[in-house]
């Protein structure tokens, strides 16, 4: 199991009161497998993310990331298991203008302190797997919005996460350009053994998803079969 959620609360201020963001949420997503949040604006899918991805302390319950449990880590402990553990893909991807799509993933792995020969090779077979082999080269203004996010997508996978955590990838999309982003990272998940977690507000997208979660009022109903 890659990704264990075990009765999380999350609450925040609201006025004098607080605000219920998850009430008792709880979720596992093994390796090999994407899980597809859906549910409405509000609903609490950002803040199921944003404490899968260790960014955001619960009130309660406990999360567990490829087999460590985060409780009581520090914030460097934390940030660490981040970087060596977790890929996240955003709404929308923030390249860099001036880096080719090669050098934008070739960025993490010099963060990182990798040797930049390993790193090239590495992001030249990850643009390949999303299909720009053809495109390295290429800066973000001579790419398509589908094509960003798929460089968004492999720069996550360039630590070779075991949990990849994705924020509504389609919203900037055409459908037909949004499902294949969704195919794309149903695929990705299977051959690189991720425990994929997506968030969407729309449920068309989801044909290749292999589990389907409702989030509602901040709660997660039980999963559904892909449609
Ligand atoms: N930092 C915050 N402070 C206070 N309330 C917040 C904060 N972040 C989110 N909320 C509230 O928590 C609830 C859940 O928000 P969340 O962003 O997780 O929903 P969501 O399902 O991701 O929505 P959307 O699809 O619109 O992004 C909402 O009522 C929201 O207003």
């Amino acid at each position: 199991m890659s990704l264990n959620l075990s009765e999380i609360t999350l609450t925040y201020p609201d006025g004098e009161d607080r605000l219920t963001a998850l009430d008792r949420v709880s979720l596992d997503v093994p390796r090999g497998t994407l899980t597809a949040l859906a549910g409405p604006s509000g609903s609490g899918k950002s803040s199921l993310l944003a404490v899968a991805a260790t960014l955001v302390t619960p009130d309660a319950g406990t999360v567990t990331v490829d087999g460590v449990t985060t409780t009581g880590l520090s914030r460097a402990e934390l940030a660490e298991l981040r970087r060596h553990t977790i890929g996240i893909v955003f709404q929308q991807p923030h390249l860099l203008p001036s880096l080719t799509a090669a050098e934008q993933l070739q960025l993490m792995a010099s963060i990182d302190g990798r040797a930049p020969g390993k790193a090239r090779a590495r992001a030249l077979e990850l643009l390949d797997a999303v299909g720009l082999a053809a495109q390295a080269g290429r800066r973000p203004h001579q790419l398509s919005g589908g094509q960003r996010q798929r460089v968004g997508i492999a720069r996550a996978l360039m630590n070779d996460p075991a949990l990849l955590l994705v924020d509504e990838p389609t919203s900037a999309l055409d459908h037909e350009r949004g499902a294949a982003v969704v195919d794309l990272l149903t695929r990705l998940t299977h051959e690189r053994a991720t425990a994929t977690v997506l968030v969407t507000h729309d449920r068309t997208h989801l044909t290749a998803a292999d589990r389907i979660a409702e989030v509602h009022d901040g709660r997660l109903r039980l999963p559904t079969t892909a449609p």
